[in-house]
């Protein structure tokens, strides 16, 4: 933080965080409505029917893997165009200094498109698929778990389970995904240091030989830091947006 605060102000900290923004209402729609749809399919319930005969936790397993699954592909080039941000660390354009690569996100998004084609937006998609897909499924599993416990039965939980099993599911689901986190940034950077790998394997292998098995965790607390109040801001909406047009 100190030194990102030297060298970049406190503009630094907000590196890469509008195109995020602009997607995060997009890619949380497809998450909670692939997952709703998905376990209204599996258990033939409704949102409201399910306090009552609440569904097993494979279903909720397996609408949270779904959701996940589908995720991924909307999240991929935003997710990109802010790894691609935050990863560069030149101080702000000043008179006379080498300009940064990219400028902002729209031109970082133009400038993948021409040197890597419209695939290059999807680099590292795979790996965001398969940290996401399992990861998300934990994640329904945590926050249906711990309101199932904490509400008294065919009760709707109150806020403040909500906003406690929400966060909770939050930290599960990063605690879970950081190894393949890691990964997946790495992919998404690749080429650009000089480091080309051939894969999802290839990047593990020499990742964890270079580094040593705690590669997997960097990153781990500021994850499950951010992961609890995000996520149970997430949930309350959640459930406040069913109970009023469910
Ligand atoms: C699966 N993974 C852990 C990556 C994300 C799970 C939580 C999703 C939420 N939008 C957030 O940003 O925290």
């Amino acid at each position: 933080m100190v030194r990102i605060y030297r060298h970049e102000s406190l503009l630094g900290f907000f590196k890469g965080m509008s195109f995020p923004v602009a997607s995060i209402a997009v890619v949380n729609s497809v998450l909670f409505g692939v997952y709703s749809n998905a376990l209204l399919l599996l258990t033939a319930t409704s949102h409201q029917e399910r306090r009552a005969q609440p569904p097993s936790y494979m279903h909720i397993f397996l609408a949270g893997c779904t959701g996940g699954f589908l995720q991924a592909y909307f999240l991929a080039p935003f997710d990109l165009i802010k790894v691609r941000l935050q990863n560069q660390t030149e101080p702000r354009a000043q008179p006379g200094s080498p300009r940064p690569r990219y400028q902002g996100p729209m031109h970082c998004a133009a400038s993948i498109f021409q040197e890597e084609g419209p695939r290059g937006l999807f680099r590292g998609a795979w790996a965001l698929t398969l940290r996401d897909t399992p990861t998300l499924g934990i994640y329904f599993i945590t926050y249906e778990g711990l309101c199932h416990q904490y509400t008294p039965e065919g009760q709707n939980p109150s806020s403040a389970t909500v906003l406690v099993a929400g966060g909770f599911a939050g930290i599960a689901s990063w605690v879970t995904a950081t190894p393949l986190d890691v990964i997946k940034s790495r992919m998404q950077m690749d080429g650009l240091r000089g480091k080309v790998y051939r894969g999802v394997l290839d990047c593990m292998v020499s990742s964890v030989r270079q580094e040593g098995v705690g590669v997997f965790l960097r990153g781990l607390t500021i994850n499950s830091a951010r992961a609890f109040p995000v996520n149970a801001v997430t949930f309350l909406s959640y459930e406040y947006l069913l109970r009023w047009w469910g």
